[in-house]
C-alpha cells in the first residue's frame, strides 16, 4: 500500500490500510508480512488517471485509494510468461482446425513455422502477416531437415494465419490464428511442430480465458457466461450466456458496487474528521458530532441505500429463472405400471431409450432424456411404476425402483402423471398418491397443480367419449400407438416450461424471457452473494439509524455489502471460484 493522497493524515492512511486489507481480504497477508507495499507514485497517478476516466472523479482519499486497489488487483494478476498453443476447434475431423499461440513468444513461433529454411541457419526471417488481416499462408515443418541454401522444410498445410498483435486480442497477449486443414495428419503435425519448440507449450484447459481474464479483458461474471455459452444445448440458454457475456450482469453488479463505495466513502471522512476533531478535546466535540454529524452523515446515503437494496430484493425475486435456464428442468413422468410411461418418453425423445413391454413393472431405474423444448433445456425422467407394495410380482427391485420414482418427482420442476385411461381411477390415485407422499409444500414449486399436468394414455383403446376426471390439473387424451393428441400435449408442455424460465405473463421465448434488462442470476454463486449483500444493507438500515455511535458499524455493512458484490465480479477473493470454474472449460479455450 501506498498513501495516495497528500492531505491524509498519518493515522487515517494507517486506518485505510486496515479497512482496505480487510476489504480485501488479504488483511491476514498484510499482518504477517508486517509490510506496507505499493506502486511506484507513478504507477499510483496513472491508475488514478485511468480510474477517473472510468469512474468519474475521486472525491476522498479512501475512495481512490479502493480505486488504486481494485486497479492493482487487476493488473497485478496478469498471466504467466509462458507461451501456449493448443487446438481450439473440436478433437476429430474438421473441415478447418483452428490452433491457436497466445504469449509473447507466439510471433516468434510463427515465424518458425513460416520460414521454409532453417532460420538457425541463417536463413532470413519470414514476414509476419498484417494484424488482424487473414493470409493465406505455407506451414513448413521445422522438425524436418533442412540447410540454408538447397533444401527446404518439407511444408505441413496451406493454412490462413492471423495475428492479432497484444493488448488488442482476447487473452490481451499477442496471439497466432492458424487455420488449417482439419484432417488429423495436418492438426496432428502442426501441434507436433509447435512441441517441438522451446518457447511455446501446450495449454492447460481453460488457459486462453484464463489468460484473458488475469489481463482485465474478461470479468468473473463474463468468463461463467463464456463457459455457459461453450455448452449450451438449446437457443434461450444461448441467449442467456450471450447477454450475461456482453456485460449486463457485470454493469448492474459494479454499478451498485460503485454505489456503495460511494456511501463508504462518505462514512470514511466523516469518522476521520470526528477522530481528528476529538483528539485533544473534551467530550464537548464529541456530543456536537452526535448531535449534528452523526445524524446527518447518513441523510443521503440513507436513501439511495434503500433503494439500492430493494433493487437487489427485486433482482432476487426472479423464481430462480435464469438458473432453471442455465441448468435445465426436469420433468419426471410417473404412473401406474404399464401406463405407458416408457411409451411416452420414448414417442417424446424420438428414439427407444426406455424399454417397453406389456409386462407390469418393465422400468426399475430412472432412464433420462435430455430435450430441447422451444428452447428450454429439459430432462425428461422415466419412472418405474408405482402400485402397492402387496400386489403381485412385486419384488425388492421393484420397491427400489419405486422408491427412485418418487424421489425423481421430489425433485422435478414439473411431473407427468401417466393415467391409462381405461382405468382412470386407480391412474389416478396412484399419482395422486405419489405426489403427496413427497411433501410438496417445501419444494421450488409454490402449488403442486401448477405443476402437474395429466396425460390419459392409450386412447386408442377407448370407446366412446371420454368423462371429465375431475381433477383441476390439465388433462390431455393422447395415444402412443396412434400419436392422437400428442402434439397437443407437447405444446402444453413446451408452455409450462417456458412459463418456468419467463417473467410473469409473457410466455412468448422473446428475448424479453430473460429479464427485461437481460440481468438475470444465472448461478447460485452470483445469488448468494447478492443475498449476503442485501442482508448486510438490511442491517445498515438499522444501525444507520443510531447516530454517531453506530456510524463505524453502519459503515463496515456497506463495506461487507460491497465486498459481497465485489465476489460475484472478480473483483475479490476469487481463487476458489477460479479453480473451478477453469476446469470446466476444454483445452484450447
Ligand atoms: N394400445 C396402446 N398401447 C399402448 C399405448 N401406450 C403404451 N402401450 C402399451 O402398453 C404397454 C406398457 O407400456 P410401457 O410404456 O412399457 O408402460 P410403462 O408405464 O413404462 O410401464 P412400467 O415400466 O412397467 O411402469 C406396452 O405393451 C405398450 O406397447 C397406447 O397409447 N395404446
Ligand atoms: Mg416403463
Amino acid at each position: 500500500f501506498r498513501r495516495s493522497s497528500q492531505s491524509a493524515t498519518p493515522k487515517s492512511t494507517n486506518r485505510h490500510i486496515t479497512v482496505l486489507s480487510q476489504y480485501c481480504g488479504i488483511r491476514d497477508e498484510v499482518r504477517r508480512r508486517n509490510l506496507i507495499v505499493g506502486p511506484s507514485l507513478q504507477t499510483v497517478a496513472s491508475r488514478r488517471r485511468r480510474a477517473t476516466a472510468r469512474l468519474g472523479p475521486l472525491h476522498t482519499p479512501l475512495q481512490s485509494t479502493l480505486y488504486d486497489l481494485e486497479e492493482k488487483e487487476s493488473t497485478a494478476s496478469t498471466s504467466d510468461e509462458d507461451t501456449v498453443f493448443a487446438l481450439s476447434s473440436g478433437s476429430g475431423v474438421t473441415a478447418v482446425a483452428v490452433i491457436r499461440i497466445s504469449g509473447r513468444n507466439a510471433f516468434d513461433a510463427l515465424k518458425q513455422l513460416l520460414s521454409p529454411y532453417s532460420l538457425e541457419a541463417g536463413a532470413e526471417p519470414p514476414k509476419l502477416p498484417t494484424p488482424r488481416m487473414a493470409s493465406l499462408r505455407i506451414l513448413y515443418d521445422p522438425l524436418s531437415s533442412s540447410d540454408h541454401l538447397n533444401r527446404m522444410r518439407d511444408p505441413l498445410d496451406s493454412a490462413l494465419v492471423l495475428i492479432f498483435p497484444g493488448p488488442r486480442s482476447f487473452t490481451g497477449e499477442d496471439i497466432v490464428e492458424l487455420h488449417c486443414h482439419g484432417s488429423r495428419a495436418v492438426t496432428s503435425g502442426v501441434l507436433k511442430a509447435l512441441s517441438s519448440l522451446d518457447s511455446v507449450r501446450p495449454a492447460d484447459p481453460g488457459e486462453f480465458t484464463q489468460r484473458a481474464y488475469g489481463n482485465g479483458k474478461l470479468g468473473l461474471v463474463e468468463v461463467e457466461a463464456l463457459a455457459d455459452l461453450i455448452v449450451a444445448d438449446t437457443s434461450l440458454q444461448r441467449k442467456q450466456a450471450l447477454q450475461q457475456f456482453d456485460g449486463r450482469l457485470s454493469r448492474l453488479y459494479l454499478g451498485w458496487r460503485k454505489e456503495l463505495i460511494k456511501g463508504l466513502a462518505h462514512a470514511e471522512a466523516v469518522i476521520d474528521f470526528g477522530d481528528d476533531e476529538a483528539l485533544g478535546e473534551e467530550d464537548s466535540s464529541f456530543d456536537s458530532s452526535e448531535n449534528d454529524g452523526g445524524m446527518s452523515v447518513w441523510a443521503d446515503v440513507r436513501p439511495r441505500i434503500s433503494s439500492l437494496r430493494e433493487a437487489m430484493d427485486r433482482h432476487l425475486e426472479d423464481a430462480s429463472r435464469g438458473e432453471l435456464l442455465r441448468d435445465g428442468l426436469r420433468i419426471a413422468i410417473v404412473g401406474r405400471p404399464n401406463a405407458g410411461k416408457s411409451s411416452l418418453l420414448n414417442l417424446l425423445a424420438g428414439r427407444d431409450a426406455a424399454i417397453v413391454s406389456s409386462t407390469p413393472g418393465t422400468t426399475r431405474d430412472v432412464v433420462e432424456v435430455v430435450l430441447d423444448l422451444d428452447g428450454v433445456r429439459c430432462s425428461l425422467l422415466d419412472t418405474a411404476g408405482v402400485r402397492e407394495e402387496i400386489e403381485d410380482g412385486v419384488d425388492e427391485i421393484e420397491i427400489e425402483g419405486m422408491k427412485r420414482a418418487r424421489l425423481a418427482a421430489q425433485e422435478a420442476h414439473l411431473i407427468v402423471g401417466v393415467v391409462d385411461c381405461s382405468d382412470q381411477k386407480r391412474g389416478l390415485e396412484a399419482v395422486q398418491e405419489l405426489i403427496r407422499a413427497d411433501g410438496h409444500s417445501d419444494s421450488a414449486r409454490s402449488s403442486p397443480h401448477n405443476n402437474l399436468l395429466y396425460v390419459l394414455n392409450k386412447r386408442d383403446l377407448f370407446e366412446g367419449e371420454m368423462e371429465p376426471c375431475g381433477v383441476d390439473s390439465e388433462t390431455f387424451a393422447i395415444s402412443c400407438t396412434t400419436n392422437q393428441g400428442v402434439d397437443i400435449f407437447l405444446a402444453a408442455l413446451s408452455k409450462r416450461a417456458l412459463a418456468m424460465i419467463s417473467q410473469e405473463g409473457d410466455s412468448s421465448g422473446d428475448l424479453s424471457v430473460v429479464g427485461t434488462e437481460g440481468a438475470v442470476i444465472t448461478r447460485a454463486r452470483h445469488r448468494r452473494h447478492v443475498e449476503a449483500a442485501s442482508d448486510a444493507l438490511q442491517r445498515f438500515e438499522v444501525l444507520s439509524s443510531q447516530g454517531y455511535m453506530a456510524l463505524d458499524m453502519a459503515a463496515e455493512e456497506l463495506r461487507l455489502a460491497s465486498s459481497e458484490l465485489g465476489r460475484v465480479t472478480g473483483a475479490i477473493d476469487v481463487e476458489d471460484v477460479l479453480d473451478v470454474l477453469f476446469a470446466d472449460f476444454c483445452i484450447g479455450k
